[in-house]
């Protein structure tokens, strides 16, 4: 020992780093054999790569972009519904699984730590907690705000939103120029999520224009996903963006802005309000988390700008994406938005005072419409996994291999501690449960039965079990009524500008999904 330790200090700056390197390299390579040999998943199916070590993984994420759900899908075609992604996360893409991963009650499921790697502040958020039981006391103040009653009572307020929505749209008549319409929904759906969590608004409505928005600034931070999931220490670098802001683009900087003074700024205020015994007419959710009984350490301004950067982010790209592929598939299949806005004549009289959602989500085609859009916009896009803490999950089922007629039982137990996903753009294009799965075609969801049935278990836009989507009956109250507005107000004057069917086709994801083209951009003449 005591000559060894005389050898490295021997050592010069470029030896010792010749060594450590080959330490590492040593370390590796016992840890990939490790993971292919001895492991608790060794000898589940899939490339031997990817259950060696996570550089497989990190070459399509990473280096390939965003593009590991591409691979994944191959490699359930070559092996089966049940795959090694990672040495230590399974992938599935049977539909009858669901249930057992994405559990409810009290059944235990965490997130892998690997998938919130590459989340930020988010990380404080429900949305961004490992653990079971600190997430379910993260999520349960908020979920009354987003029941469907609640929703009907902000209702009124989102109705004047999608107005505004409809106003400034209509403005661009004078302006002439084409522009992106995804960022234009964006202001809408900000707007109302702001509104609703502090009583305040961005203002983007308001503004003339559709910049400053929130999407831009969105995937500037997006696109540290990967960058994060795999070199974790260059977060840190991340929270030097405020005294770095002059070198920064206008969105970024715009959302540090938000991130770091605008949020945290309306956080004290509300606490400040409520010291001061004032009380809104409506209480807004950060009043009422204040209120809430979760424990003094989870009420800091920390904590709850976390909650806020996660509401924030996954309540407006996800729902104006969906009403931009709506809008690009209806602009493009004139009979489709015919028969719907004929449906919708049925029960709008004036377009600028429209029936409540609870008239609208009644209507079969617009049901169908809505359904068929959440399916080719995928809201999350990249997968998401959960890991049993207190079970083994036990698969049974049943695969045909390509090019194979006949059909082989699988029998597999997942065991307990183990990450196990599903991925929404895998399971949307099965073509044995959607046929003809990359068009848009809403007839799909008017049949009845076994078929659709098997559709309803497939449908993934907003996950499912326990930490299933908080915010589905504020997206789907905005959708509704936006569309509806879009319909009468402003489709007859908007014309899709060199846009084409890649604009709205997914390619690539970060968390998101990205798509191939360049957005949907529309003119209003
Ligand atoms: C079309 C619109 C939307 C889609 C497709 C969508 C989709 C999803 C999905 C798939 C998840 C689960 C992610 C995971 O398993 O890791 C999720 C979670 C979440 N969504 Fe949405 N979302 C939408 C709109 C909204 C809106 C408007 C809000 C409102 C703030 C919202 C708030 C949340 C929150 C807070 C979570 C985390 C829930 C938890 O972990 O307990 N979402 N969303």
């Amino acid at each position: 020992m005591y000559l060894l330790l005389e050898m490295i200090d021997r050592l010069t700056i470029l030896q010792s780093a010749v060594l450590a390197f080959g330490l590492w390299a040593v370390y590796k390579l016992l840890r990939a054999i490790y993971n292919i040999t001895l492991h608790p998943l060794a000898g589940f199916p899939g490339p031997v790569l990817a259950g060696a070590s996570y550089w497989y993984e990190g070459y399509f994420d990473l280096i390939l972009w965003g593009r590991y759900t591409s691979e994944i899908a191959r490699m359930h075609e070559k092996y089966g519904p049940i795959v090694r992604i990672n040495p230590d996360e399974l992938h599935c893409s049977d539909p009858h699984f669901i249930d057992e991963i994405f559990a409810i009650g009290t059944r235990k499921r965490n997130k892998p730590a690997h998938q919130l790697r590459s989340l930020g502040d988010a990380t404080f958020s429900g949305f961004g907690t490992a653990d079971h039981n600190l997430h379910k006391l993260r999520r349960a103040p908020l979920t009354k705000f987003f029941s469907k009653l609640q929703i009907t009572k902000l209702e009124p307020e989102i109705h004047k939103a999608v107005h505004l929505l409809c106003d400034k749209l209509l403005r661009f008549a004078d302006k002439k120029e084409p522009f992106d319409l995804t960022s234009a929904y964006s202001c809408f759906t900000s707007d109302v999520i702001a509104e609703y969590c502090f009583g305040e608004n961005l203002g983007f409505l308001q503004q003339d224009g559709i910049e400053p928005n929130f999407r831009r600034a969105i995937f500037s931070v997006l696109n540290t996903t990967y960058v994060f999931r795999f070199i974790p220490w260059l977060k840190t670098l991340a929270s030097t963006i405020p005294y770095m802001a002059k070198y920064l683009s206008e969105d970024v900087r715009m959302l540090a802005e938000t991130l770091n003074i605008t949020i945290p700024t309306w956080i004290k205020e509300t606490k400040a309000e409520m010291d001061a015994g004032i009380v809104r007419e409506r209480e807004t959710i950060f009043a009422s988390l204040f209120r809430s009984n979760l424990p003094d350490e989870e009420k800091t301004i920390a904590r709850f700008a976390g909650e806020t950067v996660a509401l924030f982010g996954a309540g407006t790209e996800t729902t104006s994406w969906t009403l931009a592929v709506m809008t690009y598939h209806l602009l493009t299949q004139p009979e489709i938005l015919k028969k719907l806005t004929e449906e919708l004549r049925t029960v709008v009289d004036d377009p600028k005072s429209l029936p409540p959602w609870s008239t609208l989500e009644q209507l079969p085609y617009l049901n169908a419409v809505m359904t068929e859009g959440l399916r080719l916009s995928y809201g999350v896009s990249g997968r998401t996994a959960r890991i049993a803490t207190e079970e083994d999950l036990v698969y049974h089922g049943t695969w045909t291999p390509k090019g194979s007629k006949a059909s082989i039982t699988l029998d597999y137990m997942v065991p307990q501690g183990m990450a196990i996903g599903m991925t929404c753009v895998i399971m949307h294009h099965d073509e044995d449960i959607f046929p003809d799965s990359h068009s848009f075609i809403p007839e799909r969801w008017l049949v009845k039965g076994k078929q659709r049935r098997d559709m309803e278990r497939s449908l993934f836009t907003f996950g499912k079990g326990s930490r299933q989507c908080l915010g589905m009956n504020l997206a789907y109250c905005e959708l509704y009524l936006a569309l509806t507005a879009l319909i009468f107000r402003v489709y007859p004057h908007m014309q899709l500008y060199g846009t084409m069917v890649e604009d709205v086709t997914y390619d690539h994801d970060l968390l998101v999904p990205v798509a191939k083209g360049n957005g949907v951009k529309v003119v209003i003449t």
